[in-house]
This record gives C-alpha cells, sequence and structure tokens, in this order.
C-alpha cells in the first residue's frame, strides 16, 4: 500500500542518523581534533565532490521529460559552476578559497593529485547513478541536502570556536550554501513526494537517499584513512 505523504517524508527524514554529519571524521572536525594537514586532505578530496555536482545534475537535467523540472534544477549548475570563467562567487571559487586558506595551492586541487581512490570511487558511484537510473531516483539521493543545512551550521560554528587560523570569510563556501540547500532540500522533497505515486517508486526514493548516504559516509572513510597513512 502506498504510504500517505506524511509518512513518506517521516521515513526519508528517519534516514537522517545515517548521514555524514555524525562519522568519526567530522566529529574529530566538530571537535577541533583535525590537523592543519588533515583539513588540507578533507578540503582537496572534496573538491572532487565539488566538481561532480553540476555533471550529476547535467545527467539528471538530460533524462528529466518535465521542463519545469529542468528549469528549476539548472539553478544548481549555475549555482556551482557561476556565471562566467570570472565569476568569484561561484560553488567552485569559493571552495578552492577554503582550499586556499588551509594551505592549499589552486594548482595542486586542480591537479586532484590528493584525490584518494574511495573518494573517487565514491563519488563516480554519485554520478553513475544519477545516469542510469530514472531522473526521479536520481533527484531523491539528492535529499541528503535536508539534512545538510543544520550540520553547516555547526560546521561553521565550531570551526570558528576550535580552529583560530580560519576566519569566516576562509568559510564563505558553507555560509552561503546554508540558505541555498534548505531551499534546495524542501524544493526537492516536494518534487519527491509529488512524484512519487506508486508505493514502489517511495522505496526507490528511499533507497536512493540511503544509497547517497552511503557515498558521503564512504568519501569520509577514505579521507580518514587517508589521513592516517600520511601519519605513519
Ligand atoms: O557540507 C556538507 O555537509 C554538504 C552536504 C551535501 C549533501 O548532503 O549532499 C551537499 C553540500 N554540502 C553542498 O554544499 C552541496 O552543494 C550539495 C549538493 C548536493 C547534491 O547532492 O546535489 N549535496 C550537497
Amino acid at each position: 500500500m502506498i504510504r500517505t505523504p506524511d509518512e513518506f517524508v517521516t521515513e526519508l527524514r528517519g534516514l537522517s542518523h545515517r548521514y555524514w554529519g555524525t562519522h568519526p571524521f567530522h566529529q574529530r572536525m566538530h571537535a577541533g581534533e583535525l590537523t592543519r594537514d588533515e583539513l588540507r586532505t578533507w578540503a582537496a578530496n572534496r573538491w572532487y565532490y565539488q566538481c561532480v555536482l553540476p555533471r550529476k545534475d547535467a545527467a539528471i537535467i538530460s533524462n528529466c521529460p518535465d521542463p519545469e523540472i529542468r528549469r528549476a534544477w539548472l539553478d544548481r549548475i549555475v549555482y556551482h559552476d557561476g556565471t562566467s570563467g570570472d565569476d568569484t562567487e561561484s560553488g567552485r571559487e569559493r571552495w578552492l578559497r577554503l582550499c586556499e586558506a588551509v594551505g592549499l595551492r589552486r594548482a595542486e586541487v586542480l591537479a586532484e593529485t590528493q584525490v584518494v581512490p574511495g573518494v573517487r570511487f565514491a563519488v563516480d558511484a554519485y554520478v553513475t547513478f544519477a545516469r542510469t537510473r530514472p531522473w526521479l531516483e536520481a533527484i531523491a539521493s539528492g535529499l541528503t541536502e535536508m539534512f545538510s543545512g543544520h550540520l553547516m551550521q555547526r560546521r561553521v560554528a565550531d570551526m570558528l570556536a576550535k580552529y583560530d587560523w580560519i576566519s569566516r570569510a576562509d568559510l564563505a563556501y558553507f555560509t552561503n550554501r546554508i540558505d541555498a540547500v534548505s531551499g534546495e532540500g524542501k524544493s526537492t522533497l516536494d518534487i519527491v513526494v509529488r512524484h512519487s505515486i506508486t508505493r514502489e517508486q517511495q522505496d526507490a526514493a528511499i533507497a536512493a537517499l540511503s544509497f547517497k548516504c552511503d557515498v558521503l559516509w564512504s568519501m569520509l572513510d577514505a579521507i580518514d584513512l587517508a589521513c592516517r597513512d600520511r601519519q605513519t
């Protein structure tokens, strides 16, 4: 039997315990326990995720027959890629600023030399998912954004409190993203609830969100391991 919208949303939100907010690496970040070198490894690896997001969103658009959704989805690509190559307020430029603030050189981030295999596999799996699964499932996989606003707020507060060499301006990616992800999370949830009109579609949306939690968790597992390897 199909779930009511409330039951469906409750089940989706119920996956929050699988979200990367509780990953040990994030816990160490919040506690102020990461070294500069570990923060560099994190930023350089997460760059790969940032780079892939517009390609993932383009895959969703290419599979979606609904012009209203395609139009709305385009904003995400523009947000990350910016309106031109000189756009200093694009998501990618803001992430690069954070990378520089933690001591990475722009060229080494762009060259992706620090990206470890586990991060590459996890992030590539997210794009492959968006390319090969029905558009509604691919959209549902982005519902982790529902959980990310609160986490980013905590991240900004804790990083400013615990790493005195990091300034608010260095964290512009997150401070600008907090409102955007909350808005996007709500509109994504609305699309998923409206278009999941069978029990099977609801099940597939829940499985997609679960898969995405695994993608993010695996990224941090690989980053955590890379940090430990560098210490030995
Ligand atoms: O910093 C975070 O914890 C975090 C998490 C997530 C997420 O949950 O996938 C995203 C972002 N940030 C983010 O900045 C972002 O643009 C974004 C896009 C997406 C997506 O799946 O389309 N997730 C996220």
